[in-house]
């Protein structure tokens, strides 16, 4: 039988290229987004290329959603094998600027969402008894500082601990807990980073990506396949060996 990969966050952008790959790979998909039209959208591309998915709308911030969707997944696929905790929001604010509601915002979906996802799929997973793989979204803003990006930062450093701290403690369920930490990715999420520092720092719609994809040693900016590719691996039976491990894959970026 297939195994069965659920991807939050999966109707576009780095949870689309993710759950393709994994399609790809051979497993079943279960797509969860806010956005259940564009999520359905994409289940229907994936069946025609003959992927088997299904879409599952949610709200990674609520506990009772992440649950709701391990349930919905299992109900049509059978097991949950492997949960990627991907769905993540981005704000763009000069630290002296951040105001309480934001903080709760993106903290609500980037950390407590990683939280619910966990909780949801280590459930799930223990039942089974053959373990499982859950993978976050970290970025290597949750490794090193991001001008504009504090909050936003915070919150993947957060999903950092929390992935090392997930993986010691779930190891002895042979739950394996790893993260992908991206750079600079060109996805609706960098179409609003830009907008809002193009704001902060009065430059033309377009110069603040530029100025960043001009640092990456790769010469290129990177794409959703990108990430997928070492999604892949950390999915596959290849990781088997490894957990607790924040791995950048950003083109040079970050080289410790
Ligand atoms: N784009 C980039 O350069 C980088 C992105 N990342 C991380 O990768 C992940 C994916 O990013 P992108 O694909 O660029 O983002 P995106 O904004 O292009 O797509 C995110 C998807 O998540 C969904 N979503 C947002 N909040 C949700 C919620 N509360 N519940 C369920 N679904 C929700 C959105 O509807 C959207 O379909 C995020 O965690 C992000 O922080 C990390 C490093 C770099
Ligand atoms: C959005 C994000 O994580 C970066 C590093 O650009």
């Amino acid at each position: 039988m297939s195994k069965v990969a659920v991807i939050t966050g999966g109707a576009q952008g780095i949870g689309k290229g993710i759950a393709e790959r994994l399609g790809n790979d051979g497993f079943n998909i279960v797509i969860n987004d806010m956005n259940i039209d564009l999520a359905q959208e994409t289940v229907e591309e994936f069946k025609k290329n003959n992927i088997d998915a299904i879409a599952v709308e949610g709200n990674v911030a609520k506990q009772e959603d992440q649950f709701d969707l391990v349930k919905k997944a299992v109900d049509k696929f059978g097991s949950v094998d492997v949960f990627i905790n991907n769905a993540g929001i981005d704000q763009v604010e000069a630290v002296e600027d951040i105001t309480p509601d934001n903080l709760d915002k993106i903290f609500n979906v980037n950390v407590y969402g990683t939280v619910y996802g966990t909780q949801a799929a280590a459930k799930q997973m223990k039942e089974q008894e053959n373990g499982g793989k859950i993978i976050n979204a970290c970025s290597i803003a949750g490794k090193t500082a991001f001008e504009l990006l504090g909050a936003y930062s915070a919150t993947k450093f957060a999903v950092h601990g929390l992935t090392q701290v997930s993986a010691k403690e779930l190891a002895q369920f042979n739950i394996k807990v790893n993260a992908y930490c991206p750079g600079i990715v060109g996805t609706s999420m960098w179409d609003r980073i830009d907008k809002g520092m193009v704001e902060y720092k009065g430059l033309k719609e377009g110069e603040a990506w530029q100025e960043q994809v001009n640092g990456i040693p790769l010469e290129r900016s990177q794409t959703p396949e990108d990430v997928a590719n070492l999604v892949s691996y950390l999915a596959s039976s290849d990781a088997d060996y490894m957990t607790g491990q924040a791995i950048n894959i950003d083109g040079g970026i970050e080289v410790h």
